[in-house]
C-alpha cells in the first residue's frame, strides 16, 4: 500500500466514527450552515497574484513544517497580507489538523475557506459546510468518476465550491464535469511525494477554459508563478514556503508585494 492508501483506510475508520458520533441533524443545526458562502474561483478570476495560502503544520512528506503559529493568527495575517484564499488542513493523523482549526480561521478572517482533506464520503462534505468553509477539496486519485459527481454535485447544492485535484493525464480526463469551478495540478505526487512544476505545464492544455486553473505545491518564489501564469494558471496553493517562518502572514505578505512588482 502506498501512503495515499494508508490515508484513505484510516480516513474510512474516522468518518464512520465520527458519523456515529454526531448526526448530520446536528451538523445541519450549526449556525454556519446557513452562512452565504464567498466563492474562491471568483476571488481567483478578478486577481491578479492568485495566491491561496494554507495552514499545515506538517506532512507525511516533510514530517514538521511548524507547530508554533496558531491558526488564529496566521489567517488574519493571510488576510491581512491580501491572498484570495486559505486552505486549512484538518486531517489530524498526517498533517496535523482538525476542524476546530477551521473553525478557528472562520472566527478570524472572512477570506474563502478551503477545507483541506481526504474527502470520500458526503458526511465530510456537510461537515466543511457546519465548519465554515467555502470551498471543498475533491481528490481525483482516491475517488472513482461517479463519486466525483455525486460529491460536486452534493457541495454545490450546498453553496460551496469544489476544487477538483488531479496529477496526471488519466485522472484529469476522468473528472471534467461542469460541477466543479477549478481544477487543480497537483505538482506533488501524492504517492511518491515527487515534486515538479512540470506536472503544471504539461497539463495546463487539457484543462477547458471555463474551470480556474489552479497549481498545487512546490511553489516557493516568484519565478515559480511567472512561470505558471504564461500556461493559464490564475490560482496558486502554498503552505510550506509560509508556514515554515515565524511568521505565515508576513512571509505572505512580502511575497505578493514582490509578485505585483
Ligand atoms: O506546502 P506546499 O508544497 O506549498 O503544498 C501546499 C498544498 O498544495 C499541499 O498541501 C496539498 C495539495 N494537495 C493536497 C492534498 C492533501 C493534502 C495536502 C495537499
Amino acid at each position: 500500500m502506498n501512503i495515499l492508501d494508508h490515508i484513505v483506510a484510516d480516513k474510512r475508520k474516522e468518518v464512520d466514527f465520527r458519523k456515529k458520533l454526531i448526526p448530520i441533524s446536528q451538523l445541519e443545526q450549526s449556525v454556519l450552515f446557513e452562512r452565504a458562502t464567498t466563492s474562491l474561483a471568483q476571488q481567483l478570476r478578478e486577481s491578479q497574484t492568485g495566491i491561496i495560502a494554507e495552514h499545515k503544520r506538517r506532512s507525511p512528506s516533510k514530517a514538521v513544517i511548524n507547530q508554533n503559529l496558531n491558526v488564529f493568527d496566521v489567517a488574519k495575517g493571510y488576510e491581512h497580507a491580501g491572498v484570495c484564499g486559505m486552505s486549512v488542513l484538518t486531517d489530524g493523523k498526517y498533517f496535523g489538523g482538525s476542524l476546530d482549526d477551521l473553525l478557528t480561521a472562520r472566527a478570524s478572517c472572512n477570506l474563502p475557506l478551503l477545507r483541506k482533506e481526504f474527502i470520500i464520503d458526503e458526511y465530510q462534505i456537510l461537515e466543511a459546510k457546519a465548519y465554515g468553509a467555502d470551498v471543498i477539496l475533491l481528490i481525483a486519485a482516491i475517488l472513482s468518476k461517479e463519486e466525483i459527481k455525486q460529491f460536486s454535485e452534493f457541495a454545490k447544492g450546498l453553496g460551496l465550491d469544489v476544487l477538483l485535484e488531479v496529477h496526471d493525464e488519466a485522472e484529469l480526463h476522468k473528472s471534467i464535469m461542469p460541477s466543479l469551478d477549478m481544477l487543480g495540478v497537483n505538482n506533488r505526487n501524492l504517492k511518491t511525494f515527487e515534486v515538479s512544476l512540470e506536472t503544471s505545464k504539461a497539463l495546463s492544455k487539457w484543462i477547458p477554459d471555463d474551470f480556474v486553473k489552479v497549481s498545487e505545491s512546490g511553489i516557493s518564489n516568484i519565478e515559480a508563478i511567472k512561470t505558471l501564469q504564461p500556461y493559464g494558471y490564475q490560482g496558486f496553493l502554498i503552505g510550506e514556503n509560509f508556514m515554515k517562518t515565524d511568521d505565515a502572514g508576513k512571509s505572505a505578505s512580502a511575497f505578493i508585494k514582490t509578485l505585483q512588482k
